[in-house]
């Protein structure tokens, strides 16, 4: 594939946004007749004499639809989106609650995000090949544009650096992987989550939707997978593909009264605008091939999706929320789950030695007003 341009350099990244919206980012009409279903909050004359003027923005909003328009287009036509090149920038082995992970940085030729791939194989961290004659169970989940060579004459330092090795890194453990020549596929079906980005619900653990803890439950189910592998594609569509400053609008729609699809729809946005050709290319770039993926979603239209980008769905596995498998719980079991706290990934006290090691050079090296605790005895 061509070089993918840095997002940096890229003229669409750098020209200035057109000014879709205006600030208060809503459509009027739509807003109007969606509150005039509902029990009056506001009257209709406060919200007309609110800060929005729809002439103002009308132009803009149709191109906004436009764009939306043609990415509905491409989903119900089942056109796929072949032009979607994708590469692995950078690879590095996270320790998290449910083991250690391999967090991948993508980059892209539509959409100038990085889009991160989460992979779980705890068996490459191992430092020896299987013994003669015994059969490696799985092929190692690997990105091939990872393991391609960056650039005539890199050394293996440079690709170590970007996470091009294998086994476990060390100080006394540095392997370089090999430049593949070719695409290699997964013997199996790994559990894949396909996980959009949502600040409120990861990062701030809002009670308002499931998204924490549909990550944390996503790492956890491929915590009991076989082997232990599994994929979490985490796509930067926040708010269902609106961004976020149009999710918090949504939010305060949300408040008035409408629910989260009216709110899209009364911003002018498509009630889900998020599109799979990068995910799709993600998971070939991994490895997926004939044997599938099976899929962690209640969501139909991700399996459509998948199916029309040519990723076999061989199962799909529901994410049963917490709460409502808590409803059908022994009390003991709820206590536990609650105690882990609402949706950060792992819940609950954060402990590892690489944690004490991290904190505590905060505090010897860089000033951090702690108080270094008594070792452990
Ligand atoms: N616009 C909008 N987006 C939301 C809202 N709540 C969560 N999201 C976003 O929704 C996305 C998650 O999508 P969901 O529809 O919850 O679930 P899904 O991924 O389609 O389906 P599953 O695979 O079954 O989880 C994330 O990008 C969130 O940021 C909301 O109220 N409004």
């Amino acid at each position: 594939m061509g070089p993918i341009v840095p997002v940096s350099s890229r003229s669409d990244v750098l020209a200035p946004a057109p000014k879709r919206l205006h600030p208060t980012g809503v459509n009027a009409p739509q807003l109007r007749s969606a509150l005039e279903a509902l029990p009056a909050v506001l009257t209709l004359a406060d919200i007309a004499a609110g800060a929005f003027t729809v002439a103002a923005r009308n132009a803009a909003l149709a191109a906004a639809n436009a764009k939306a328009a043609a990415a509905l287009k491409v989903q119900e036509e089942g056109l796929t989106e072949e032009d979607v090149e994708v590469r692995c920038m950078a690879r590095t082995r996270i320790p998290t609650a449910y083991g250690p992970v391999f967090l991948h940085v993508y980059h892209n030729n539509r959409d100038g995000k990085e889009h991160l791939a989460i992979v779980s194989d705890p068996a490459q961290l191992e430092a020896d090949a299987p013994a003669n004659g015994q059969k490696q169970q799985f092929v190692p989940i690997r990105s091939h544009t990872l393991d391609t060579q960056s650039h005539d004459g890199e050394t293996a330092q440079e690709r170590i650096t970007r996470g091009a090795y294998v086994s476990r890194l060390s100080r006394t453990a540095a392997s370089a992987s090999a430049v593949p020549s070719a695409r290699t596929e997964l013997s199996d079906s790994p559990l894949v989550r396909i996980h959009s980005e949502c600040f409120t619900g990861e990062t701030l653990g809002s009670l308002r939707c499931d998204c924490g803890e549909q990550l944390d439950s996503a790492l956890s189910l491929i915590a009991h997978a076989p082997g232990r592998r599994g994929i979490v594609l985490y796509l930067r569509q926040e708010g269902r593909g609106i961004g976020l400053l149009e999710k918090v609008r949504a939010y305060n729609l949300q408040d008035l009264g409408l629910d989260t699809v009216q709110a899209n729809l009364a911003l002018g946005r498509g009630e889900d605008e998020r599109t799979y050709g990068v995910a799709a290319a993600m998971l070939r770039d991994l490895g997926v091939g004939s044997e599938g993926i099976r899929l962690l979603t209640n969501n139909p239209s991700k399996v459509a999706a998948m199916q029309r980008e040519g990723i076999e769905v061989t199962e799909r596995v529901p994410m049963v929320p917490r709460d409502w498998q808590l409803r059908s719980a022994a009390p003991h079991a709820e206590w536990e789950m609650r105690s882990r706290g609402a949706t950060a990934v792992g819940g609950g006290v954060v402990r590892s030695e690489e944690l004490e090691k991290y904190l505590r050079t905060k505090v010897e090296r860089m000033g951090h007003l702690l108080e270094l605790p008594a070792a452990r005895a």
